[in-house]
């Protein structure tokens, strides 16, 4: 019998063990390779049980090194981490990622070239990105990719994602924060937030004049959706396939469409109706959807106008309430309580959305990621995530015949609350 760790240090370590055990074990269960940082290194695959190890898994690493590191050091963290996001800035803007090979390597002298950089301050960036195994400088001035760089070359969704949050528009408006709170101190909503403050309009205003910007928003916005395999979540958390032909769902707010397709090409008998501005539209419109047959269609609305379709089978906002303030949620709650009720009793409200765990009930690592989620709302649209609670009490608000279940107007968090979901 192995005695049991009598410190806090030998305790967590012993946890990291047994955690990284468990995927060891799933991972050669199901005859997968073990990833690395090599470019064609596998994935631990998404699964339920994966995700809950990881979670913990994160918990312990980060606390061991924060005993281990001491706050003195990561004192130091905080104050240099800004240069980090520098290096990531210049990569993004001037096509590091894209210039470097995917099976080879480039020299500092090429990369520089490409980009129209100096050389001096390409291989300073280079280097510091590869401390954190973003490239690696295989000789000296020659780098390659590794599996934490080939992302952003492979994927243009996600390197827009990167782009718009680490150099862009959210992160000139999250240097505002401070302007933008001392200017409204008490009050926040969609016009007095630090978007406003550094761009001199609400995001989707803001968007609707800037259409280069709106498309890779839209992509970047599909990027982050497959990256977290958000469409899983929504194909498994109702019962779309019961829906009889014929009856419509109404995607309000969705987009460009993107997760309305996918269900659509997952669910033979779903007929959905994607509402959205007209700017939106105009992207969902560049995609070939001939294989759906019509099942998809869009339409513009504003849905803090009366909801114009009265007779679908369900209506679903996905990650539309936690881009409005309290009281414009309340406005597009009760802008659609008429359609539910002419559509018949028990029409489903189906809300889509990040929630907010109570007070210990997730993992640090989860909630931090959530809770950063929450803080860029309040950045760029002067809004929020919620707990259940906040939810509820804003459907009571909007119409007291909303109930969290089977009443009237059914509520659905399709989005779990726990790290063990
Ligand atoms: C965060 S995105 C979510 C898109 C989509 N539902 C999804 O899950 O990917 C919010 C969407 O709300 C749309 N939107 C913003 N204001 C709107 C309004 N007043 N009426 C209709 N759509 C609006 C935006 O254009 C954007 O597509």
């Amino acid at each position: 019998m192995v005695s049991p760790p009598s410190s806090k240090l030998a305790e967590l370590a012993l946890e990291v063990q047994q955690l990284t055990s468990k995927i060891i074990t799933n991972l050669s269960a199901n005859q997968i390779a073990e990833p690395d940082f090599s470019v064609d290194s596998n994935s631990i695959p998404e699964t339920p049980e994966n995700v809950r190890l990881r979670a913990s898994l994160n918990d312990a690493v980060l606390d061991l090194l924060r005993l281990v590191n001491g706050p003195r050091n990561d004192v130091r963290d905080l104050i240099c981490t800004l240069y980090d996001i520098v290096a990531w800035q210049v990569a993004c803007e001037f096509g590091f990622f894209e210039v470097v090979p995917e099976d080879g390597v480039a020299t500092i002298n090429e990369i520089a070239a490409k980009a129209g950089l100096d050389e001096d301050r390409v291989g300073r960036m280079m280097r510091i990105l590869a401390t954190d195994r973003i490239f690696e400088e295989v000789k000296k001035d020659e780098f390659r990719h590794t599996s934490r760089s080939i992302v952003f070359k492979h994927d243009k969704q996600i390197r827009d994602a990167v782009h718009y949050h680490r150099v862009d528009e959210y992160f000139k408006a999250a240097s505002e924060t401070l302007a933008s709170i001392k200017q409204s101190p008490s009050a926040f909503d969609a016009s007095n937030c630090p978007f406003v403050t550094r761009h001199g309009a609400p995001l989707f205003q803001y968007y609707q004049t800037q259409p280069q910007l709106a498309a890779r928003f839209a992509s970047a916005m599909a990027g982050i959706g497959r990256m977290e395999r958000q469409f899983e979540e929504l194909r498994d958390s109702y019962a779309w396939s019961d829906i009889p032909r014929g009856r419509k769902v109404v995607d309000i707010g969705g987009g460009n469409g993107h997760m309305a397709i996918a269900l659509a090409r997952k669910f033979p008998n779903l007929e959905i109706t994607v509402q959205d501005s007209v700017e939106m539209l105009i992207q969902a419109s560049k995609q070939d959807l001939s294989d759906l047959e019509g099942r998809v269609a869009f339409m513009q609305h504003n849905f803090f106008d009366p909801q114009p379709i009265t007779s679908a089978y369900a209506y679903l906002l996905r990650q539309v309430t936690h881009n409005w303030s309290d009281q414009d949620c309340i406005r597009i709650f009760r802008a659609l309580a008429p359609a539910l009720e002419k559509s018949g009793k028990g029409t489903p409200l189906l809300i889509n959305e990040i929630v907010l765990p109570a007070l210990k009930t997730s993992s640090l690592y989860q909630e931090r990621r959530l809770r950063q989620v929450d803080i860029m709302m309040m950045v760029a649209l002067g809004a929020r995530q919620r707990t259940e609670e906040q939810f509820r009490v804003l459907l009571e608000a909007a119409d007291t015949r909303f109930k969290v279940s089977n009443a009237l107007f059914r509520f659905m968090c399709l989005r779990p609350t726990k790290a063990t979901n």
